[in-house]
């Protein structure tokens, strides 16, 4: 990355997950404390010259909100499953209803804007649907892709995602973003 200022933004989650394909304990369901990190930089390479954020990439309060919205708010305390992971997701039907139905409602969801979020389900679990399995890289890459347009509407095309970084433990993490 070339020199110049960027900020990083820090938020905690804590969801269920499992990854189906895994030859050991992750195709378990599990939980974690995600840590998701978002790092911006100016457009331009300048910090903004005017206004209530003169002298910033973007209000840390902004990023914060943007990255409630669309991690915190659809993700926390939620099961993040793909959605090739059948067998559990029928598990999860609401009851009295056609299963295989609310299987492919999801997915269609799913397939028009890049995931699915729901209550409506047995138990009301919450519920995070996504069309690749949930481990860290594919979580930092989608939401990247959910952070990126959310980044340049609130700084108004002033500030630019660069990454997404997940922590899965205080010991693994992935990045996502531009090179
Ligand atoms: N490249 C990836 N490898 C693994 C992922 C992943 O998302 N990307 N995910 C898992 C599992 O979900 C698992 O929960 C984490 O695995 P692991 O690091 O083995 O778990 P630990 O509890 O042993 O972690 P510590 O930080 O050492 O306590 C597996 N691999």
């Amino acid at each position: 990355m070339s020199e110049g200022f960027t900020i990083t933004r820090q938020i905690g989650i804590d969801a269920g997950h499992r990854i189906p394909d895994h030859g050991s304990k992750c195709r378990h369901l599990h939980g974690h404390r995600y840590v998701v990190e978002a790092t911006c930089r100016p457009v331009d390479g300048t910090l903004q010259a005017a206004g209530e954020e003169n002298g910033m990439v973007l209000d840390f309060g902004f990023l914060k909100e943007e990255m409630m919205a669309h991690v915190d708010a659809p993700c926390d305390h939620g099961l993040i499953l793909s959605f090739h992971d059948e067998e559990v997701l029928a598990m999860l039907a609401p009851p009295g209803i056609d299963t295989g139905a609310w299987l492919e409602e999801l997915r269609g969801t799913v397939c028009a804007q890049g995931y699915a979020a729901t209550e409506e389900t047995r138990l009301g679990q919450k519920l995070y649907v996504i069309p690749f399995p949930p481990t860290a890289e594919c979580l930092a890459r989608h939401w990247y892709e959910r952070l990126d347009p959310a980044v340049s509407a609130r700084s108004r095309g002033k500030a630019e995602l660069v990454k997404v970084t997940v922590w899965e433990t205080p010991n693994c993490r992935a990045d996502y973003g531009v090179g």
